[in-house]
């Protein structure tokens, strides 16, 4: 078995705990609140900026200039492609995409994923980062090959959350997830057991965050006491 497929199957319960969270199957039944979306929207407008830094880690850390095109690309598609997501949460939410961009205190869930992301990738080397990213893309792909089955959404294109699922399903996404974890085998063929343990550790507290980050925004978390006193800060 591949270094790649040994974290998605040692993983496998973190995989179908999210696919069963209420904030996935609230979508999958297009009864999701208005106040999770809003909240996830303005978290993840956070969380992908930090996100498309990784990767920009992963640029200084490459060592060929494929593995740079690669970081390249990817940085893009959250930059751009990922706004197809969020404008379709946005319009079920019926909020502007601009107002979710407005500075709001960082929650405690998404604080320490990206403390993560951030602290694997500024102290790792490029396996480490890819495992700090895979969890992010591998459980939406997952999950949302899961919805669109079991919603059959290609037959169903009036479901009101028929974009975010298409877009997490499309051959692009599976091809990006393709590339990391080719690139992480091909990087750890040689790979002591001790980093390798290192690394799958990177990659589990990532899916567990993954998981704790649609917790967060199903329960609005806030940090406690309030946070009214602390500044708001939109630049993650
Ligand atoms: C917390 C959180 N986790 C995953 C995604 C989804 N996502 C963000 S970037 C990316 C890679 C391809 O662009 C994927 C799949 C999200 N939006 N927010």
């Amino acid at each position: 078995m591949s270094f790649s497929a040994k974290l998605r199957s040692d993983a496998g319960f973190l995989f179908d705990a999210i696919y069963q969270h209420p904030f996935v199957q609230d979508i999958a039944h297009e009864r999701l609140a208005r106040e999770a979306i809003i909240h996830y929207v303005q978290q993840d407008v956070m969380y992908l900026n930090t996100y498309a830094r990784v990767y920009g880690l992963g640029i200084a850390k490459a060592q060929t200039r494929e593995q740079m095109q690669m970081f390249h690309h990817l940085i893009s598609v959250v930059l751009t492609g990922e706004l197809v997501p969020h404008y379709n949460l946005c319009r079920v939410a019926k909020v502007q995409y601009e107002d979710m961009k407005r500075p709001v205190p960082v929650a405690p869930t998404a604080h320490h994923y990206m403390r993560h992301m951030l602290t694997s990738a500024y102290t790792g080397q490029l396996p480490d980062i890819i495992a700090a990213v895979l969890p992010c893309f591998w459980t939406y792909v997952d999950f949302g090959r899961r919805l669109a089955k079991e919603m059959d959404i290609a037959s169903h294109p009036e479901h009101a959350f028929y974009d975010w699922i298409s877009f997490y399903t499309s051959d692009e996404m599976l091809s990006g997830l393709k590339q990391l974890t080719d690139l992480l085998d091909a990087l750890t063929e040689n790979t002591s057991a001790e980093d390798l343990a290192n690394i799958q550790s990177i990659f589990n507290d990532g899916c567990r965050m993954e998981y704790r980050f649609f917790d967060m925004a199903y329960t609005q978390e806030r940090w406690s006491p309030a946070e009214d006193t602390l500044v708001e800060g939109a630049t993650q």
